[in-house]
């Protein structure tokens, strides 16, 4: 019945007694609110950072995995006031369903690996990059979607882990022209807050809630966060004393705090002797007021940042020991990173590192010019892309005018045409786009042509 009246609203008759369509709403042609669209010129953008991402990861002997989009709610159902948590894509599906699209990577990793309950083998290095999607009111006009470059190290309990993943971020700043000046690695460890809080006699199931609390002092001032600190049981001295260590910048500072003995200390000053190793320390800085908002790390934690202080954090990670623990499953060592689309390449742009994305990447436009002979442009366009070429096909009757513009705004490198005179001498003229040179090249050694004509 439903189906009826609906089709009955839609589908009027005219005075002839024909059914026609009543025209639709005027169709809004925008991507839904916070999402993108990705055209030929972004995909390519889109592409290149990806390949650059992958480029890394397979240098680094990382494996790429999946999961869905979509997963149960009950994936992130924290309890530690995430943002990540609270601005959740999450709705019921027609099967009754808490459903959520991720907002981030790992427990998907996490849920993954409980899966296969202890049959990988570990150490396990897997990389990924999903879409990950956040409900964020859109008053502010932020983006509901990114791609984020996933890293992942579990098995590992030693600073090694952290390292090797410090360096793989750094090798990706570099590959794409970026060098120490431009961006930076604040790296620290929830250790010190943990040992300062154990200290004020504050209870550890407190600590992952304080952390993401004092996460958001990077962007809020402290009063504003006071009520929820108080709420936690933090009074104002507690407060004083946290604060007063988050702006220590230096391990012997930090030393001073905690002690020579303290297990943060250690565990700083071996990350940062390994980073030497690696010859990334002109990229690391310690600073104790990095703790990273999600509500898992347990030790090192770290975020790369543009220099001249202009963007939001171009990456970051940490050490999550317990993820699997809080899911049900067995204790197991992991580290890894988040590194997202969007803040880098606003860096790249802003750096002038970005390469161009204007050409399609077409070597060469073959199009018919002379009656009939459209079955020769497609066996030129055949014996070209068996040799390897990119080819695009003209699949309509063009004067070369058209042709000669068509290939250009393409970008092709050569325009191969097949008139009246070159079919019956079963030739092709093929005129070089760069240096504006024609020559003729007879059909039967189109493959040698292509292969010896490869331009950059
Ligand atoms: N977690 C998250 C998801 C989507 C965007 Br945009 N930013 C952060």
């Amino acid at each position: 019945v439903q189906d009826k009246k609906v089709l009955e609203k839609t589908n009027t008759s005219n005075k002839n007694g024909k059914a026609q369509q009543e025209p639709q709403e005027k169709l809004d042609t925008n991507p839904p609110k916070g999402t993108r669209d990705f055209y030929p010129e972004d995909m390519r953008l889109r592409t290149w950072l990806f390949d650059q991402w992958r480029e890394v990861a397979k240098t680094y002997g990382f494996s790429e995995y999946d999961a869905p989009v979509l997963e149960s709610e009950s994936l992130y159902t924290r309890k530690a006031g995430e943002e990540v948590t609270q601005q959740l894509y999450n709705f019921v599906d027609k099967g009754d369903r808490a459903v959520a699209l991720r907002p981030e990577m790992t427990p998907s990793l996490a849920r993954m690996v409980m899966a296969k309950k202890g049959g990988l083998n570990l150490p396990l290095k897997w990389f990924s990059i999903p879409q990950c999607w956040r409900y964020e009111r859109m008053t502010r006009g932020r983006r509901r979607e990114h791609f984020q470059w996933n890293m992942d190290i579990w098995g590992v309990s030693g600073e090694e882990a952290d390292a090797e993943l410090l360096s793989a971020m750094v090798t990706f700043f570099r590959n794409v022209g970026l060098t120490s000046d431009d961006v930076g690695i604040k790296i620290n460890s929830r250790l010190v807050i943990g040992e300062v809080l154990t200290e004020l006699g504050i209870p550890p199931e407190k600590f992952a809630a304080t952390c993401v609390l004092v996460d958001k002092l990077e962007k809020v001032p402290l009063d504003a966060i006071q009520g929820d600190l108080e709420e936690l049981g933090l009074d104002r001295s507690v407060v004083e004393k946290l604060t007063q260590v988050l702006t220590v910048k230096s391990v012997d500072g930090i030393k001073e705090v905690l002690g020579e003995e303290s297990q943060a200390v250690q565990q700083i000053k071996k990350l940062l002797h390994l980073c030497q190793a690696y010859g990334i320390d002109d990229w690391i800085i310690f600073d104790a007021s990095v703790v990273r908002g999600l509500a898992y790390y347990t030790g090192v934690v770290f975020e790369a940042f543009d220099r001249k202080g202009v963007l939001r954090a171009i990456a970051g990670g940490g050490r999550y020991d317990k993820l699997l623990e809080t899911f049900g499953g067995d204790p197991t060592p992991a580290a890894g990173f988040g590194f997202g689309d969007a803040v880098i390449v606003e860096l790249l742009k802003e750096r002038e590192l970005l390469p161009s994305f204007e050409s399609t990447g077409i070597d060469t436009v073959v199009f018919a010019m002379g009656e009939g002979t459209h079955p020769a442009a497609i066996n030129v366009a055949k014996c070209l892309r068996e040799a390897g070429q990119s080819v695009d096909l003209v699949l309509e009757n063009k004067k070369a005018k058209w042709a000669f513009k068509h290939a250009d705004r393409l970008g092709a490198k050569f325009c191969a045409i097949i008139g009246s005179e070159e079919y019956a001498n079963n030739e092709v003229a093929i005129k070089n786009l760069r240096l504006g040179e024609q020559t003729t090249v007879p059909v039967d050694n189109l493959s040698t042509w292509a292969r010896e004509s490869k331009l950059p």
